[in-house]
């Protein structure tokens, strides 16, 4: 398959890019801010039609979740209209978009994992704005999986691995939320489930829908954090505090559990336990 991403710089996006380089089947081309601009999505379809793939992952997105807070309406064309227009020009071609979207469009009650079917209530610009794109997609009418994840991490870009790791290094102890309950997904996880949707909504466009994917077990935030230290061999101390005593602008959803059995069923792909994925990041920042 000849594939288009959105996106060169970003976590998903780098991983991408290792894995379709060491494929002998897929080639793809990825677009960057200055090759596709998400903030004027007419630019997005524009490049579609230009190099007419046989599929295509957004694997760009505005994800500075408090800064949105104060950048809504650009979040939103990124985030939203630009998706929007994507969709509706892999909707003229008939080929498959993969979009990636986030644990932030539930309200994050209750402690029973989401099903991609329950209602949503994001709780925060951010996830507003995801759930725009969300919607933009599943309108155009073409082929297309959403696959909704969590807690993102990789050896690329900034993530919440690469800040423990700083802070870890430079304190004795961390006060750290312990009330947020979800899981790390590896970005090396994530590419190869996008691209594994992609390959099967070219022969199975019925397969068309919306999906969860993340890590395994669950955790928070606090407990990550000291996985993360166990790791990398840091005696920083991890203390649990409540969401209520680390303020941001945007709130977070307590509940982020994900319900991914629909995507081992119908793509074949399970959740994979992140603390393989860790080690494998760990060894990578390491060389
Ligand atoms: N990070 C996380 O924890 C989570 C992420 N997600 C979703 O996963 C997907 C991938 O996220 P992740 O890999 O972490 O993203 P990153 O934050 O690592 O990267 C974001 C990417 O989007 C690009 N981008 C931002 N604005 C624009 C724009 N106006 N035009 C073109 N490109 C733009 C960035 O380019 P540049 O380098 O130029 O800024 C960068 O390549 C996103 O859809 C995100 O919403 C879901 C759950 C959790
Ligand atoms: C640095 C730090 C963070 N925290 C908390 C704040 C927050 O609740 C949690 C994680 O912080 P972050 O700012 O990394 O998290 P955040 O940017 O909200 O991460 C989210 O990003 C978007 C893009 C998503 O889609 C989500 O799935 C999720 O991964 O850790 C502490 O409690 N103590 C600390 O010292």
């Amino acid at each position: 398959m000849n594939i288009l991403v959105f996106g060169a710089t970003g976590q998903v996006a780098r991983e991408l890019q290792l894995l379709i380089s060491g494929s002998q089947v897929h080639e793809a081309q990825f677009l960057d801010r200055a090759a596709a601009d998400l903030s004027q999505p007419e630019t997005c379809a524009a490049a579609i039609r230009a190099a007419a793939p046989d599929a295509v992952i957004n694997a760009a997105a505005y994800t500075a979740v408090d800064r949105a807070e104060d950048e809504e309406e650009l979040a939103s064309t990124i985030n939203g209209a630009a998706p929007g227009a994507m969709a509706g020009a892999c909707a003229a071609l008939a080929i498959p978009l993969v979009h990636i979207s986030t644990d932030y469009v539930f309200a994050g009650d209750g402690d029973t994992p989401w099903t991609p079917s329950d209602p949503v209530a994001p709780q925060n610009a951010y996830g507003r704005s995801k759930l725009l794109g969300e919607e933009a997609v599943r309108a155009a009418g073409g082929p297309y999986a959403i696959l909704r994840t969590s807690w993102v991490v990789s050896a690329f870009g900034n993530n919440f691995v690469k800040t423990m790791l700083r802070l870890g290094a430079e304190r004795d102890k961390l006060t750290i939320v312990a009330d947020q309950i979800g899981a790390p997904t590896c970005a090396r996880d994530i590419a190869r489930t996008c691209l594994a949707m992609a390959e099967q909504l070219q022969s199975n466009p019925e397969k068309s829908g919306t999906y969860h994917f993340s890590g395994t077990p669950l955790t928070s935030w606090a407990g990550f954090a000291r996985e993360i230290f166990a790791q990398a061999g840091l005696s920083c101390a991890v203390e649990d505090i409540p969401s209520s005593a680390y303020p941001t602008p945007a709130t977070r959803p307590l509940n982020s559990r994900l319900d991914c059995s629909a995507t081992e069923i119908t793509f074949g792909q399970p959740c994979p336990d992140w603390r393989d994925g860790l080690r494998e990041i760990l060894k990578d920042l390491e060389t």
